[in-house]
């Protein structure tokens, strides 16, 4: 326990639940930094649930930079190595990142710069904690505490890719990032203000109320979809930004305001930023404080972009007039690794000039000025799951309803099934064939349905990089994901399956009985339910659609081999009977059987020869249904798919390098 006169704990400020609970007025902000300051001077109990106060939050509050906390990091000989295989020699292992050793400075811009595949986006993996700490070797410090999970709620991660939803325009995009990210009692007009500011300050104005679009969907163009990604993740104002190339794929204009923003943030907030960036102009160099240049996974030179110029000189090299001095440094590395010595001189002479900083302990001291991190938050998510279920639900029928022609083709393509499937088994008979054509469209129905459910798998795959974007700083809990498709696709499934129901059930002519009819649609809607879960999660486990096609088809085909349908259960040797348990087919093939052969309306009926219905089904393997069981087997099919989808969410689609 912390002692009760602490309620600013190293350097970050937190502040109770309850007080920010009181502040949710308008006028907020300035209410709950008062409160700050107050509960600072009187010493306030701390509370169990806090969450950070942004640079953001403390500025449009007056407070002077002095009162902002701000994080250094700084980097001890960290290295990192992974194991490659190399055709028939077995595995190597390669060094990625050699004993580098870096101190990033707050209100600052920190750009990591080097040759095409020299280790700039590992090392910015590696000082974002992207990459499993155990897999690193040497130390990263936040001031003076060694970094932690919690590092996470404090920084933000640009990825380089724009994983964003086409059909959301720009301002709805930040407005759904706001509501997850900033906590749940900041009143809901603030968050729209902070989305406003973050508007203006990225330059978004003309396009806000603009769909953010794709290839197939025409949007914003690619520089404003750059903005949108660096908003979307900033927009809970992260005191530590990290930003994988934040200009590519962007105009001269583009980038310059990009790195202006950026520029501004570190300056005014206090903000630690750090990116990686290739040959930058001109006037972005102006943007730049820092830049660490590295070559094949080493520190070559690392301090103030200005001091660069003269850095090569005692290897003389003097940069000329008018040249852009990080293409300059680049000219010299090219050199270097062109020539048989390689980058040794360049690694010596970096050695040798950190070594000569630490002595005249510029390094240190300026490590320390800052203040202390806090790196224990005691919440991961400014959110709790309910709401984060809430707005994920929201957005996913608001995709849905900006995308009309894909509800309208799924209902067209069930009505099509429904009415080939009614026709090619119009009006079945009671006789021998009668009950050959009632199996067999029982299981082709069943097989139409799964198989069909399929198409679920490209949404998906599409969305994961959206959703590796979002969790991997904490955006929402993943289970709130898991539910919110849910929340969104049963609807659907159940108007799915009720429109296949009405149209074939009374074509075909099954047990006429209300009863009957609504037994066989809850069975469809079961199926499609149990499809979708199953074709969720193995859409979760496979890299791309092509495999996931091929595992699906052929796992969905076995399943159906083994329904029952083709070999009664019987007749099944026992070393596959478990596929046979497994198998999607099985319960509802069971289900749908008895709800015609075992139905009031057939019993005692004699359908050829002195074949009556509990001999069929007897025969068909189903002679000893207890629906109610069935039932719960299907429940338990779709819940534990989705168990197995969270798993599989949560350890294998996370954008953490081993
Ligand atoms: N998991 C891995 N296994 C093997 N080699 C890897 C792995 N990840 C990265 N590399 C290699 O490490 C080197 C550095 O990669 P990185 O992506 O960090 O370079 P970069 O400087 O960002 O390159 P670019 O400017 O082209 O984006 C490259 O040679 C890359 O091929």
């Amino acid at each position: 326990m912390e002692p009760a006169d602490a309620p600013r704990r190293n350097g970050s400020f937190e502040i109770s639940r309850s007080l920010s609970t009181a502040d949710a007025d308008s006028d907020g902000i300035h209410k709950r930094t008062s409160s700050l300051k107050d509960s600072r001077r009187l010493g306030s109990k701390r509370h169990s649930a806090s969450f950070r106060v942004s640079p953001m939050d403390l500025i449009a509050a007056g407070a002077d930079l002095s009162e902002i906390p701000t994080y250094n990091l700084h980097v001890k000989n960290l290295s990192y190595k992974v194991m490659v295989k190399n055709k028939g020699e077995g595995s190597q292992e390669k060094t990625l990142l050699k004993n580098i050793s870096v101190d990033v400075y707050a209100g600052e811009v920190q750009a990591i710069v080097g040759p095409s595949g020299s280790g700039k986006t590992t090392f910015l993996d590696a000082l974002a904690g992207r990459i499993a700490r155990q897999s690193l070797e040497g130390e990263i410090f936040v001031n003076s505490e060694p970094i932690n999970e919690s590092f996470n709620r404090i920084s933000g991660y640009v990825m380089q890719d724009d994983a964003l939803f086409p059909m959301l325009t720009v301002r709805e995009t930040l407005l759904i990032s706001a509501r997850l990210r900033l906590p749940t009692d900041m009143p809901l007009k603030e968050k729209k203000r902070r989305v406003e500011l973050m508007i203006t300050q990225l330059g978004l104005q003309s396009c806000a109320n603009t769909r953010v679009g794709n290839e197939k969907h025409r949007g914003v163009s690619g520089g404003e979809r750059r903005r949108v990604s660096i908003g979307a993740d900033l927009i809970h104002d992260p005191p530590v930004i990290f930003l994988d190339e934040p200009t590519s794929g962007l105009d001269s204009t583009s980038a310059l305001s990009v790195m202006q923003v950026l520029s501004g943030m570190a300056k005014t907030g206090g903000r630690t930023v750090v990116l990686t960036i290739h040959q930058p102009g001109f006037r972005i160099l102006e943007t730049i404080n820092r830049v660490v240049v590295l070559g094949r996974g080493n520190v070559l030179y690392e301090g103030p972009l200005v001091q660069l110029k003269l850095y090569f000189a005692p290897l003389g090299k003097n940069m000329p007039e008018d040249v852009n001095v990080l293409e300059f440094a680049l000219d010299i590395i090219e050199d270097y690794q062109k020539s048989p010595e390689g980058l040794e001189p360049l690694i010596k002479l970096q050695l040798e000039s950190r070594k000569l900083q630490i002595e005249n302990g510029e390094r240190h001291s300026k490590l320390t000025e800052g203040s202390t991190a806090d790196l224990s938050l005691s919440s991961n998510y400014a959110t709790s799951f309910l709401e984060q279920c809430v707005i994920l639900s929201g957005r996913n029928f608001k995709n849905l309803l900006r995308t009309p022609e894909l509800f309208v083709s799924r209902c067209m393509a069930m009505t099509l099934v429904a009415v080939t499937m009614g026709t090619l088994f119009l009006n079945v008979k009671v006789s021998e064939k009668g009950v050959r054509q009632r199996t067999s469209f029982i299981s082709f129905t069943l097989a139409l349905l799964i198989f069909w459910s399929m198409e679920a798998m490209g949404a998906f795959i599409e969305e994961r990089q959206i959703f590796i974007r979002e969790t991997s700083r904490g955006g929402y809990r993943i289970a709130a994901f898991v539910v919110s498709k849910d929340v969104t696709m049963l609807p659907i499934l159940l108007f799915l399956a009720s429109l296949f129901s009405s149209i074939s059930y009374w074509l075909v002519g099954l047990v006429p009985e209300a009863g009957n009819f609504f037994f066989f649609l809850i069975t469809c809607f079961l199926v499609l339910c149990t499809a979708y879960s199953y074709i969720s999660f193995i859409s979760s486990l496979v890299p791309n659609f092509a495999i996931g096609n091929s595992v699906c088809s052929s796992s969905i085909s076995y399943m159906f081999l083994f329904s029952g349908f083709f070999i009664p259960r019987t007749a099944i040797p026992k070393y596959w009977i478990w596929v046979h348990y497994i198998s999607l087919f099985k319960y509802p093939y069971e289900l749908l059987l008895n709800n015609e052969f075992g139905s009031s309306h057939f019993e005692d009926r004699i359908w050829y020869d002195d074949v009556d219905s509990n001999t069929i089904l007897s025969s068909l393997g189903a002679g000893k249904v207890h629906n109610w069981a069935n039932f719960l087997a299907m429940l338990g099919l779709f819940f534990g798919y989705r168990i197995f989808f969270w798993f599989s969410l949560s350890y294998f689609n996370k954008s953490i390098r081993k």
